[in-house]
């Protein structure tokens, strides 16, 4: 099958790249079912030098790309998601794509920086602002049903082509690279006392009346033995976060990762979701304490504090741009396996935004990363926090060429960088917020990466 695949491909390309006047060539053609993790895990063996993967919280999408075709890229700060959006409404009118009668094209796929405002540093040198790419190669995966959308530069296939004749090959043979986690050398929680510091001033300025709410995040770093291969991680976090989106961004080696259950906004024509999620507690040990730890978060005041600026936030963004909005009344719980949220989900309907990209510009941050009211809490966040966010707590996620698309915000994520991994966890403060519960808060939301990384209560 892989073999007669790869020359169907190769003919297909030349066959439109004799036709077409266009700089780009998309084409889809349906695959076998493929795991998609594994997929992943064969892009640097094929010289792939780029690789992303998204699962949607449902794990009904799924998108693994490799290889770059085509880069937006933009330091800019307020423009920078308009003018991603127009770069892209320009490449699209660039390409020729042809797709069988099948409804799958190629996709924009990348994320943004949390502040755009604040300078980078070296941790975050492989990450702009803003980094969206076309994959050269594309598995999507919706609804059971794969296909394989290849995107290249007319007139320059050959190259992309050679990699994809590996990539078959392997998938063909089934072999898969062998990679385990390193054992870890050295785990460091970062700058705790200026974290401290900067909680108990944020607590002081609430009550002064500078903000209502901020956000205020930390960093734990862990050095392992050998390099972390983030296919393993990936793995790993899809077996223990199985109602998260899955996220993960590698350029240069360095690998953006993380199990989101936190949605910014979807768009799919003129329907429109977001979801509000903030205040949270841990799981119960027992059936009995999980369910107390719930009701307990159902009624506290200072979490549903917490919950309740990022629903009136989300909700008036929803508002501006939809002609009707649903939520309800009061928020819920979602239980996730190491944590429980304050969760509101929020449809709109006939959305008026010209993509999802116009979206995410009017969302982000919202309160539950930010806080209230918007720019203060920000820049509270860039003059106090002792860590630069650089992609943790952005947005990150995918559209289409018609401007649909979803995009998570980038928690419970870590960056991998080799043998050293640095993980990130925030946390909202209120006036009535304890700096040690929220310490304790912030440890809780290290898990997920932590278990991922083999260094949990489990090992
Ligand atoms: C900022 C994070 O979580 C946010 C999302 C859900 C609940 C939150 C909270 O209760 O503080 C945070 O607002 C994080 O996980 O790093
Ligand atoms: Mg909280």
């Amino acid at each position: 099958m892989a073999i007669l695949y790869q020359h169907k491909i190769r003919e297909r390309l030349h066959l439109i790249e004799k036709r077409t006047k266009r700089p780009f060539i998309s084409w889809t053609e349906e695959l076998n079912d493929v795991d998609p993790v594994y997929f992943f895990s064969l892009g640097p063996i094929c010289s792939f030098r780029e690789r992303f993967f998204w699962g949607d919280r449902t794990n009904e999408t799924v998108y693994v790309g490799l290889g770059c075709t085509y880069v937006i890229e933009t330091e800019e700060k307020e423009e920078r998601f308009h003018t991603v959006e127009t770069q892209w409404k320009q490449w699209v009118e660039q390409t020729d794509h042809y797709s069988n009668g099948i409804k799958m094209g190629p996709i924009l796929f990348g994320g943004f920086s949390f502040d755009p405002y604040k300078p980078h540093t070296e941790k975050w040198r492989a990450f702009p602002h803003a980094k969206m790419l076309v994959p050269a190669v594309l598995l999507a995966s919706k609804g059971g049903k794969a296909t394989l959308t290849v995107t290249v530069r007319s007139g320059q296939s050959e190259e992309t082509m050679e990699k994809i004749e590996t990539l078959f090959r392997l998938l063909h043979e089934g072999r898969a690279p062998i990679h385990s986690l390193p054992s870890v050398r050295k785990y460091e929680e970062k700058q705790t006392e200026q974290w401290f510091d900067a909680v108990k001033q944020t607590i002081a300025n609430i009550h002064s009346g500078k903000f209502d709410k901020v956000v205020l995040a930390r960093e734990a770093r862990l050095s392992f033995a050998d390099r972390v291969e983030a296919s393993v991680v990936l793995r790993r976090l899809r077996e223990q976060q199985p109602f998260s989106y899955l996220f993960a961004f590698e350029q240069e080696g360095q690998c953006f990762i993380g199990a989101s259950p936190e949605q910014l906004v979807k768009k799919e024509g003129d329907a429109c979701y977001s979801t509000c999620l903030a205040g949270s507690i841990r799981r119960g040990k027992t059936v009995q304490e999980d369910e107390q730890l719930g009701e307990w978060l159902l009624h506290d005041e200072k979490n549903l504090h917490e919950h309740h600026f990022v629903v009136q936030m989300i909700k008036e963004a929803m508002e501006a741009v939809c002609e009707r909005v649903y939520m309800p009344p009061s928020p819920q719980l979602l239980k996730l396996p190491n944590i429980q949220h304050l969760y509101t989900p929020v449809i709109g309907e006939h959305c008026r935004a010209s993509s999802i990209l116009s979206m995410v510009a009017k969302m982000h941050p919202t309160p539950a990363l930010g806080g209230t009211p918007r720019e203060a809490a920000v820049k509270e966040i860039r003059e106090v926090e002792p860590l630069d966010r650089g992609w943790y707590a952005g947005p990150i996620g995918w559209m289409d060429t018609e401007g649909n698309g979803e995009f998570a915000v980038a928690i419970r994520s870590g960056l991998l960088q080799g043998q050293e991994v640095s993980i990130f966890a925030g946390c909202g403060i209120v006036g009535d917020s304890d700096p040690i519960s929220e310490y304790e808060e912030t440890k809780v939301k290290f898990i997920p990466m932590l278990s991922a990384l083999g260094v949990g209560q489990d090992e």
